[in-house]
């Protein structure tokens, strides 16, 4: 999980306002992907297989953005007279991304839930466990009882984790405290995450992910306390840009859901949700409904919940590691992109159902579990991603005026990415214009 032997991160604080900064050359890719030209709108159908390659491309970066992209021989031309003010990367022979991103995590908990591994290989379910006051219960008690340092040392180490398999932006839900005072405990430190972190982090306020234990008699308090106590204060607080809910049987009904994501976008909150993970529930339909920005998991999606999510462009963001991890059926990528639905992918990051950083792994179960071809499992975690997290103008493509977010992967192309799976092809990890990853075996000299 720590990437490969000698890996490293590099760089401790995040400049937000960069200024002055040492222009940086990337040159010769083998392949430049740069999925240039959908800032407006995620990518659909075809368009998801036209990643906008560069061979032999090479990129000038300055204060953090990036200023041109090109052939090599273009970008020289333009920069001869600065060239020796650079740092210059030789990145001959491999792939150079956008910087991953991954548009639906539970980053910040506390604990884990091997145990519960065990229980579901013994035969037990998901959902058996956590009526069972298991599941997102236990964790919800881990993290109560877990102060903001240790819930910050504990998510900082999975940060540090995606950072090496070339994430360099992730969302973040809160829905492990299911009070007020522990949501925005979760909350607050997914921001000090975002501001002490190379990694930015997005919010969003999940007060909606379990009715806790202590409202199992009477949901529908609970939905009252969520909608009056909590959205308003956590929106007052500026903590959170999303409102994401878990409608599911026996968590939130569709009507539930309903009302906490109205409730959300009253306070600017933009809605998502986590839609028919389960059973066929409504929740790809009623995404459509209240046009979420994005809809979450879909294993069990209808057709008509498909087709109103097209016709609405909502994103579906679906976890082939979760129906991994739970040995259930996958959500049908292929399907959802030929019925037109902008599909992001995303590891699901959280405790339960889906422990891992490696959002390169979900790439493999993309294409593997899913029949989604090596360069649309990338648009998935690039532009897409950032479509799913309102950041299409910002991330996920190479093109002049974004942020200098890049990954050097030691592959030549983007196929390789998909076929050797399970393997960390990070070379180097640039962020905001800085190398914060370098990936090596350290060798003594006669080794070398
Ligand atoms: N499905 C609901 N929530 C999480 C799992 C959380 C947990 O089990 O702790 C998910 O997206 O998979
Ligand atoms: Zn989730």
């Amino acid at each position: 999980m720590e990437g490969a032997p000698g890996s490293s991160i590099l760089c401790k604080a995040k400049e937000v306002r960069i200024l002055n900064q040492k222009p940086l050359l990337i040159r010769h890719a083998k392949q430049l992907v740069t999925l240039a030209g959908s800032s407006d709108k995620p990518l659909c159908g075809q368009e998801m297989n036209d990643l906008k390659i560069i061979e032999d491309g090479s990129v000038w970066i300055e204060n953090g953005v990036i200023q041109k992209v090109g052939k090599d021989e273009e970008i020289i031309k333009h920069y001869l007279h600065r060239l020796a003010e650079a740092d210059t990367i030789d990145a001959t022979g491999r792939l150079v991304t956008p910087g991953l991103i991954d548009p639906h995590t539970h980053l910040v908990y506390a604990g884990s839930r091997e145990n519960e591994f065990e229980m579901r290989l013994k035969g037990a379910t998901y959902m058996e466990i956590m009526n069972a006051g298991g599941g997102i219960h236990a964790t919800t008690r881990a993290t109560r009882q877990a102060d903001h340092a240790q819930l910050f040392t504990e998510s900082k180490r999975r940060l540090d984790q995606f950072l090496l398999h070339g994430v360099t932006t992730v969302e973040a839900k809160s829905g492990y405290g299911l009070t007020l005072e522990h949501e925005i405990k979760q909350l607050e430190v997914a921001q000090a995450l975002n501001e002490k972190h190379e990694v930015d982090v997005v919010s969003t306020f999940m007060g909606a992910h379990a009715v806790p234990a202590e409202y199992r008699e009477d949901p529908d308090r609970y939905v009252d306390k969520v909608i009056t106590g909590m959205i308003p204060e956590v929106a007052r607080r500026g903590l959170a840009e999303f409102n994401d809910v878990f409608c599911e049987r026996g968590v939130f009904t569709p009507e539930q859901s309903r009302r906490i994501l109205e409730a959300g976008l009253e306070y600017g909150l933009k809605p998502k949700i986590h839609a028919d993970e389960i059973e066929p529930y409504g929740g790809a339909e009623l995404a459509a409904a209240v046009d979420c920005v994005s809809a979450d998991h879909l294993l069990k999606a209808s057709d008509e919940g498909i087709q109103a999510m097209t016709e609405k462009g909502v994103v579906g963001v679906l976890l082939p590691g979760t129906a991994f991890f739970l040995m259930a059926e996958v959500a049908s990528g292929r399907k959802m992109i030929d019925a037109g639905v902008p599909v992001a992918l995303s590891t699901d990051c959280n405790p339960g159902s889906s422990p891992t950083v490696s959002l390169p792994l979900i790439m493999n179960l993309g294409c593997l579990k899913m029949g989604m071809t090596p360069a649309e499992v990338l648009a998935a975690v690039t532009i897409n991603a950032a479509h799913a997290i309102c950041r299409g103008h910002e991330i996920g493509s190479i093109e002049q005026g974004k942020k200098a977010d890049l990954v050097i992967f030691d592959v030549p192309n983007y196929m390789s990415l998909s076929y050797f799976y399970g393997v960390n092809h990070v070379h180097t990890v640039i962020k905001n214009g800085k190398v914060v990853v370098e990936n090596q075996v350290k060798r003594s000299g006669a080794d070398a």
